[in-house]
């Protein structure tokens, strides 16, 4: 657990009847780069959110670099940066406003907020949408400004819940670039992703969940073993809605 960034025992979320995270203990090593996959409402989302202290959990315990998230929110939220899937920015600020506030809500020094933001603009090139509002932006756009939000403040951990969706393939290639360097200089990143090819030829670690439980966790070469990960994965996850067929959709 020392080496922990990011250490889950025991969570679990229940909506209503439904249990979306069931008693899941999950580690990601500091310095990894860690892909938290599943299908469609397996529980990321929930999981991520009581991770980073955005939905609280029923049950368990989550630990960001050995500090408590719900007993310390402030201490454990100074080190982690989140881009959170579904959740309103304040779209009325500009995008360079928005990562502005971001940095001095983390308590930053003004004119280290003006630089870090200059330079995150410019490498996700942003620089000529910096003074448009943010609820005028694309998705892809919207998501580059979230993400630069999240890495103002230099923190230990990154925890982004699809940071590739709607993004194009070059801003992409930059994400991944920026994501790579994070982590060779000691940061941890955990993303959720559908895409199995992203994360392994991202991750060094990943984990796959399903049903509100984690089903596998390890380095990407011991979780799909001998075969690819997408194979792996449909092998832990079955094929369930894939192998139907629309008998009236055979033209
Ligand atoms: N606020 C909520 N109220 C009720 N049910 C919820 C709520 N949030 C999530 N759920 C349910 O919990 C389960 C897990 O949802 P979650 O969004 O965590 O899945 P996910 O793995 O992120 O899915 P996706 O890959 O589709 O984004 C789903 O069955 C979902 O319908």
């Amino acid at each position: 657990m020392e080496n922990a960034a990011l250490a889950i025992r025991g969570l679990s979320k229940r909506f209503g009847g439904k249990t979306a995270v069931h008693h899941l203990d999950m580690e990601v090593p500091r310095g990894s780069f860690y892909g938290f996959v599943g299908p469609n409402g397996a529980g990321k989302t929930t999981t991520l959110s009581m991770a980073t202290g955005l939905l609280r959990p029923d049950e368990g315990q989550v630990e960001v670099a050995g500090v408590d998230v719900w007993a310390h929110p402030t201490e454990a939220k100074r080190r982690m940066g989140v881009l959170a899937d579904g959740v309103r920015l304040f779209d009325k600020l500009t995008g360079e406003q928005l990562v502005t506030y971001a940095g001095l809500l983390r308590g930053m020094e003004r004119d280290l907020v003006a630089e870090r933001t200059a330079d995150l603009l410019r490498v996700l090139g942003l620089e000529d949408s910096a003074g448009k509002l943010v609820q005028d932006y694309s998705a892809g756009m919207t998501k580059k400004i979230a993400l630069a939000s999240a890495m103002v403040h230099a923190p230990e951990l990154l925890v982004l819940d699809e940071p590739f969706e709607a993004v194009d393939p070059v801003s992409a290639r930059t994400i991944r670039g920026l994501l790579d360097s994070y982590v060779a200089s000691g940061g941890t990143v955990i993303l959720s992703s559908h895409v199995m090819d992203l994360v392994q030829r991202m991750c060094s670690h990943v984990g796959i969940i399903a049903a509100g439980q984690l089903l596998a966790s390890g380095t990407v070469e011991e979780v799909r073993g001998d075969s690819d990960l997408e194979t792996r994965f449909v092998e832990l996850v079955g094929l369930e809605a894939g192998e139907q067929e629309l008998s009236w959709l055979r033209l």
